[in-house]
């Protein structure tokens, strides 16, 4: 029986995700913000948290990425894929909507809706959708962009369902924890994910990019975000297809660790579309494994 932690209140789609994430018997614990769960399982309050990382319509979660790339190391060991539509509650009786609450990635999601279907109505951003229905039931607000799931904690009265400006947007959520654990076993779809400083130089990045390139490893995702302590530098966020365990993901990491010493791995694990990744010609595991057994038996003096 684990501990989860995950980015709440009740009635998050991020809770959501943890459910479906979770094994029966384990304990969900809700906290307010991404560093707040982040931080529950650094500290071992929890064994593990459950947060958002991209959104199809919208990006990356600032936070996860800024949260996974600085203090303890974490790494994620599971991942979960949400198809992301909303409903739209109030307190019950509410006749006028002025004010429309909601995550920022939920609110633009939903801009186009709210234009057409709640003309006027002020947008305003809180923690998570579901800190929107709790001020919309406080009365601060007079409506919340939330989760289906969210109705069922708090007393609000549905008024829109299947809300979303763009069909078949989806969320993926990662669960992470502590690095002193085994990784999961690879799988053939997988996903690896790396955070790296590159230098402030002419080719930094091009240089990295090559070294995955260069072994046929097909990128799913590459986000830059301000390293925070230097005014233009960045931190690069690299997801690329296969998992750390694999001959030909080991030696492009060893690579990437060559060319730049802060990198760091945050996690290989099964994708949750269970799609298998593509190997280039002679970029396959077997084909990095012979040449690896060829130079060893050059070595001895066996082969030339
Ligand atoms: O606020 C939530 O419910 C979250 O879990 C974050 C989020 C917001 C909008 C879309 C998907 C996830």
């Amino acid at each position: 029986m684990a501990k989860i932690a995950y980015f709440g209140p009740e009635g998050t789609f991020t809770e959501q995700a943890a459910r479906g994430l979770a094994a029966d018997g384990d304990e969900l614990i809700p906290f307010e913000t991404i560093p707040l769960a982040l931080s529950a399982v650094r500290k071992g309050e929890t064994d593990a948290a459950c947060v958002p990382v991209e959104n199809s319509v919208e990006g990356v979660v600032p936070a996860t990425l800024d949260g996974l790339a600085e203090g303890d190391p974490l790494v994620a060991f599971a991942e979960g894929l949400l198809p992301v539509h909303f409903s739209v509650l109030t307190r019950p009786g509410t006749e006028e909507i002025r004010t429309v609450a909601s995550h920022p990635h939920a609110l633009a999601q939903v801009r186009l809706w709210v234009e057409a279907n709640l003309p006027g109505a002020k947008p305003v951003a809180t923690s998570s959708t579901a800190a929107a229905a709790v001020a919309v039931q406080r009365g601060d607000f007079d409506a919340a962009v939330t989760a289906p799931v969210a109705v069922r904690h708090y007393p609000l009265e549905v008024r829109a369902t299947e809300v979303a400006d763009v069909r078949d947007a989806r969320t993926r959520f990662l669960l992470v924890r502590k690095p002193q654990q085994p990784l999961p076993e690879p799988t053939g779809a997988d996903r690896t994910s790396i955070v790296a400083a590159a230098a402030n130089r002419t080719g930094a990045l091009a240089e990295l990019l090559t070294e995955l390139s260069g072994r046929g490893i097909n990128l799913t995702r590459l986000d830059a975000r301000p390293a925070r302590s230097n005014f233009g530098e960045y931190r690069f966020f690299f997801d690329f297809e296969g998992h750390i365990a694999e001959p030909r993901i080991g030696d492009a990491l060893a690579a990437l660790r060559r060319r730049c010493r802060n990198v760091r791995f945050l996690g290989s694990h099964p994708r949750a579309d269970g799609v298998r990744a593509t190997i280039a010609e002679a970029a396959g595991n077997e084909d990095f494994v012979d040449a690896a057994d060829w130079v060893a038996a050059v070595r001895r003096g066996e082969l030339a």
